[in-house]
């Protein structure tokens, strides 16, 4: 089973329309450029479900207008490329001035999704960059964007992969590629730190009326916060953050770089450069090689999104003006983010989701009792899961209990378990964990895989990893079981860093 590419469809043109959405906000915000052409530009994968979303047809992803204007080769009518302007923290420490240095916003559709290019150029705020990208870091961008939206996680979407033979200098020479992305906004906490950060309150206010306009409209009409629409936006955001959160942490997705400039206002994730799907679990990994001291970490992850809510809360001071109102909207983060996570780990142990009451409380105990079974015997997350799900229907969790080294640990839990489980039917609890605890995640080294095929000028590996990705829940083919294995003993080998 593949997702290979369709057959380019010549006659069909653009059935883009553009609107001036972003770019209505006037040049203080950003920098109008063309993107820089790229030679013999290459379609390499498409999605077909994100052409549903954006309303093309897949074929003509795969046409030659479709390639020009998505490696950055020509600008179709209607567009209006831009590169805006951000700032932000990184790793802890205030940056200053970034901006999109490799990426370049295209415009907005009719149907209110922007489009933007990763990796087509330089632009005003690349700092030493090159402004591209290359095909390795691409190969991952793409997969992991239509992989995170198949198992139902917030994230910005990857319309295609376009490929060049430009040589690219990194650690060594690669190849260029570009990722067309997708997202309602591609608006950052950072893009009010920039403007806090310079007194610009004017500019700052006009991002939050646009952003509260366009995407959280029920803020105008709070009657939290004495009516205030800002403080009622930095609880809105506080609450999409935490639930992304809850998605991330349940479903083992370490991102790897959680700088204030790679979180979304719309709590979607964004910016897949040094992540990595679990494989053992193990709460203190990290998956950015250039992440000495681990402060993105993947347990570490609830809280590093929370210090970043508190960057944005300082950006909108000026704008929401009480000190009390910006804490109280903070506050919403610590009751949503553990609420998410439990009723997401409750998904995944086939339990009933509780009013309230004293159901929780033993729920969250059961839970912590079984992320502190599988931490001490670096259990592997995804494989643990499927398992789970598969014993719960049939009754035998001796391959369940094979995972563990401490089996009377495991035995006691597994006691517990099922007095939780008493009540529910097993056939219909299994058939609802098998849909929220997926078979297939992108691994580090099925990634790794498809990108050494790649490199190599075979992409039927990615293009069979796509098609599993993208239906991550499903059994699939006996054959495929491959992608579904425990991780080779070379997987830990990869480095992953912020070279991309
Ligand atoms: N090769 C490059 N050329 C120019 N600018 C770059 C390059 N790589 C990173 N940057 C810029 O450095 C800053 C931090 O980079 P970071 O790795 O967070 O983002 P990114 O991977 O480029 O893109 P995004 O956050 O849009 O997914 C951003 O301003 C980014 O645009
Ligand atoms: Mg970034």
């Amino acid at each position: 089973m593949s997702s290979p590419l369709p057959s380019g469809d010549a006659s069909a043109s653009s059935p883009l329309v553009w609107r001036n959405g972003f770019a209505a906000l006037g040049p203080a915000f950003f920098t109008e450029l063309q993107p820089t052409p790229l030679p013999a530009p290459h379609a390499i994968a498409v999605s077909a479900s994100a052409a549903g979303w954006l309303g093309v047809a897949h074929a003509w992803l795969a046409s030659d207008e479709a390639v020009q204007a998505f490696s950055g080769n020509a600008v179709l009518p209607g567009m209006q490329p831009m590169a805006s302007v951000y700032s932000g923290h990184q790793f802890g420490v205030w940056a200053g001035q970034l901006g999109d240095g490799r990426a370049i916003l295209l415009g907005e559709t009719e149907g209110g999704i922007e489009v933007q290019l990763k990796g087509a150029g330089r632009t005003p705020y690349s700092r030493m960059g090159d402004g591209r990208a290359v095909l390795r870091s691409s190969i991952r961008e793409f997969l992991c964007s239509e992989a995170m939206h198949a198992l139902g996680v917030p994230t910005t979407r990857a319309l295609c992969l376009t490929g060049s033979p430009a040589p690219i200098y990194r650690e060594e020479v690669e190849t260029a590629a570009v990722v067309t992305r997708l997202a309602p906004s591609f608006i950052r906490f950072g893009h009010f730190e920039h403007f806090a950060a310079r007194g610009q309150t004017e500019e700052l206010r006009q991002l939050a009326d646009y952003v509260i306009d366009r995407y959280y409209p029920g803020c105008r009409s709070t009657t939290a916060f004495g009516g205030n629409a800002y403080a009622a936006l930095l609880q809105a955001v506080s609450e999409r953050t935490a639930a992304l959160l809850a998605h991330w942490q349940a479903v083992g997705f370490c991102h790897g770089v959680m700088n204030t400039d790679n979180m979304s206002i719309l709590g979607l994730t964004i910016d897949y450069g040094p992540f990595q799907f679990l494989d053992a679990f193990d709460p203190g990994h990290i998956c950015n090689h250039s992440d000495s001291q681990g402060r993105y970490a993947f347990g570490g992850q609830p809280n590093v999104a929370y210090w970043n809510l508190y960057c944005l809360a300082q950006a909108l001071m000026p704008l929401i003006g009480e000190t009390e109102h910006a804490q109280a909207a903070l506050e919403s983060y610590k009751d949503v983010f553990p609420a998410e996570f439990v009723a997401r780990m409750r998904a995944k142990l086939g339990l009933p989701q509780p009013a309230a009451g004293d159901a929780q409380a033993s729920d969250v105990a059961l839970i912590e009792a079984l992320l502190q079974l599988l931490a001490a015997g670096k259990v592997d997350y995804p494989i643990f899961w499927r398992r789970l799900s598969h014993a719960r229907a049939s009754g035998d969790y001796e391959p369940v209990r094979d995972l563990f080294l401490d089996r009377a640990g495991w035995d006691a839990w597994l006691l517990t378990y099922q007095e939780h489980t008493a009540q529910t039917d097993p056939a219909r609890a299994a058939v609802a964990m098998l849909q929220a605890n997926p078979k297939f995640v992108l691994r580090n080294h099925l990634g790794e895989e498809a990108i050494r095929a790649a490199k190599a000028g075979d992409f039927s590996v990615l293009h069979t990893l796509q098609a599993l990705l993208e239906r991550p829940f499903d059994e699939h083919a006996e054959q495929d079981a491959h992608w579904a294995d425990f991780p080779p003993a070379w997987a830990s080998t990869i480095e992953i860093s912020c070279s991309s």
